[in-house]
């Protein structure tokens, strides 16, 4: 006991070997509450007064109760000593129907309680799910690759429910307290050191609950990967993206052996600290039970005495019994508030994390706004960039000038680093070295809403949007959604509208399998779509990363002639694998293992006879 009593307050580390949270930490992530509260209160200032109300007027309701219980009592008592002629029952029942009467507010009162509290519950969390999604959506690219913020992200997203159950305990725990004083105000008047038998009952009991808790927040802060893991294996072993490839390569056993691996093991390390809550629980409830009727005994014994009433002894039996489970409520309570405010701190950390890539002005300088027109264009400067997660880099020593109104074509081998120029010039990422000039002032010093409106990418690995095909094209600019004209135009411009016209519900006809009505479409089909969102945006410098590569050979011909048309005047970047295509392009611009290798025009490329010659030699010779 001596020892489990010790390791309640020492830091040890979690079934998993990493370090338990200590009872210190989850003490002071109480610190949280006060700006969880006011955001309680923001997200709706009535109900959260309405709540508070009610709970205040209930908390005052057991002492009241137990009050006229003993006054029943006593009344009772005193008539069965009077003469049967003069005993009237009046008083008696008009006290009755006064308890009565605090039942059916108790109930009524309760009632509203839990109306409130599911009703500013659900607005809680639809708020904070619309605020993750607002915050999410500053954040930087390379957050999202990052897999510790993944985690933090994960957390404060499964955790916007239960934010809910901690509102309810919050307010709870406020009512309790008031009960917990107006009762023990009675205790005490009348014998103060019951009230010190009563702490001796259930402090036993509030310790055990906070060291099971704590232990219960460790393996279930600790197992965040896994469950990560738990929930990627669970969509991927049964939804509609992956179920080709699962049933082709037989894949089912290989991700249910692992899913049941971790899930075994969590069960295991969560059955075992269940069961050993449970039986310390057994033990802490008869510690708590036999402080009670120690108190009933006395109790009894001063009544024996004559020395208070029989409504007296109702009324601190009554008293003691509700006292301690209010007691054992609140301080176990306690534990789990204390557990969600730890929780909290993830959900607030989250909040904390800051973009970086934001306009960095240089020093006295007011906001440099993007150019229009684009007057010399893009300068690369010793451009060097490394993934956070990666060990080498994606692209060394990188310079050259993509030139206003050019069209440069890139072409490297996989892996050479050509998604990753595109993704500095759009300033997903700044350079890790060097820097990428706009007419001369360094990118960084533009803001970058104002950047990305100006430049269009289509990647190669575009998102399918399960939306309408209407819709699908107008995410390339969302604020003309309704603009059905535009969006016709920019379809017949990307080839898409030969792909809507065979829609049944045309431009409205839900794309992708995942919603109800939803028609998948081809490869080929999905890109003519994608590609239309470039022609909704009206940016100066497009970029179209390989989003040809299932196009059959006629289309991307003809997707090609028209971007020529189209871009006339606007700054473009191709990437492409297939040279009839890069070949349109005004200069080419070869990259190896992220370096420069050479740039210029298709013939002098030809012409010089290095490394762009002999890839095109390579392709031309397979169609031979
Ligand atoms: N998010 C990332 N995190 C870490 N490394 C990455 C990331 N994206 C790309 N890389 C690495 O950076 C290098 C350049 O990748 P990039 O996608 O720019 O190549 P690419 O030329 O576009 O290739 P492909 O022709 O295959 O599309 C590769 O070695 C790749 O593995």
């Amino acid at each position: 006991m001596f020892n489990f009593l010790k390791s309640i307050s020492a830091k040890r580390p979690a079934p998993d070997g990493k370090p338990a949270v200590s009872v210190r930490e989850r003490v002071s992530a109480l610190r949280n509450l006060p700006a969880f509260l006011k955001l309680i209160w923001y997200t709706s200032p009535g109900l959260a007064l309405a709540n508070i109300a009610l709970r205040s007027l209930r908390a005052g309701l057991p002492l009241a109760m137990l009050y006229v219980g003993k006054l029943i009592i006593d009344a009772v008592v005193t008539l069965t000593r009077l003469p049967a002629s003069e005993r009237v029952l009046t008083p008696v029942l008009t006290l009755v129907a006064l308890e009565f009467g605090l039942v059916l507010l108790a109930d009524a009162l309760g009632r509203g309680v839990a109306l409130l509290d599911s009703l500013l519950g659900d607005l809680f969390t639809n708020q904070s799910s619309i605020r993750i999604m607002q915050h999410a959506a500053e954040l930087d690219l390379d957050q999202f690759e990052d897999s510790t913020f993944y985690d933090k992200l994960e957390r404060a997203r499964r955790q916007t429910l239960s934010r809910t159950v901690l509102m309810s305990q919050v307010l709870a725990q406020g009512q309790d307290t008031v009960t917990l004083v107006l009762l023990a105000g009675g205790l005490v008047a009348f014998q103060p050191w019951l009230l010190g038998l009563l702490l001796l009952a259930v402090v036993p009991a509030f310790l055990g609950e906070s060291h099971f808790n704590e232990r219960s927040y460790s393996l279930s802060h600790s197992w965040t990967p896994e469950r990560r893991e738990l929930d990627y294996l669970r969509q991927t072993g049964a939804s509609d993206e992956t179920a080709k490839e699962v049933k082709i390569f037989g894949l089912s056993d290989f991700l249910i052996t692992r899913f049941r691996e971790l899930s075994d093991d969590f069960y295991r390390q969560n059955k075992s600290l269940v069961l050993r809550r449970a039986s310390w629980g057994a033990l802490f409830s008869a510690i708590g039970a036999a402080g009670y009727y120690g108190a009933y005994v006395y109790i009894i014994a001063r009544t024996v005495a004559g020395q208070i009433s029989l409504g007296q002894l109702t009324f601190l039996a009554g008293s003691f019994a509700r006292l301690r489970s209010l007691l054992e409520g609140i301080l176990s309570r306690f534990s789990s508030v204390a557990d969600g405010a730890l929780y909290l701190q993830d959900f607030f950390d989250f909040f904390a994390l800051r973009p970086r890539i934001v306009r960095q002005a240089a020093t006295g300088e007011t906001a440099r706004s993007f150019p229009r027109p684009i007057r010399q264009g893009f300068e690369f400067e010793n451009v060097g960039f490394q993934y956070k997660s990666g060990t080498k880099w994606a692209i060394r020593n990188l310079s050259f000038q993509l030139e206003a109104g050019e069209k440069l074509a890139l072409v490297g081998e996989n892996g050479a680093g050509k998604t990753t120029l595109v993704k500095l010039l759009a300033r997903l990422y700044d350079p890790t070295e060097g820097r990428i000039l706009l007419d001369g002032h360094d990118l960084r010093e533009y803001d970058p809403a104002e950047l990305r409106q100006e430049i269009g990418v289509i990647f190669q690995d575009f998102v399918r949007f399960q939306l309408s095909a209407g819709q699908n094209l107008a995410v390339g600019r969302i604020e003309e959604r309704q603009n059905q004209s535009r969006i016709e135009i920019a379809a017949q411009q990307s080839l898409a509208d030969t792909v809507i016209a065979k829609l049944p519900g045309g431009y409205s006809q839900m794309i992708g399998r995942r919603f109800n009505g939803g028609v998948d479409l081809s490869g080929g089909e999905w890109q003519k779509i994608a590609l239309g969102r470039a022609y909704m945006r009206d940016a100066q410098l497009l970029i179209l990363d390989e989003p040809t590569a299932a196009l059959d050979a006629r289309a991307e011909h003809e997707v090609f002639q028209r971007f020529a048309e189209l871009t006339k005047g606007k700054t473009a970047v191709l990437i492409s694998h297939r040279f009839s295509t890069v070949r349109m392009a005004n200069r080419i611009l070869v990259i190896e293992n992220g370096q420069f290798v050479e740039i210029g025009s298709h013939e002098e490329l030809l012409a010089k006879g290095g490394r762009y010659a002999e890839l095109f030699a390579l392709q031309a010779a397979g169609y031979r």
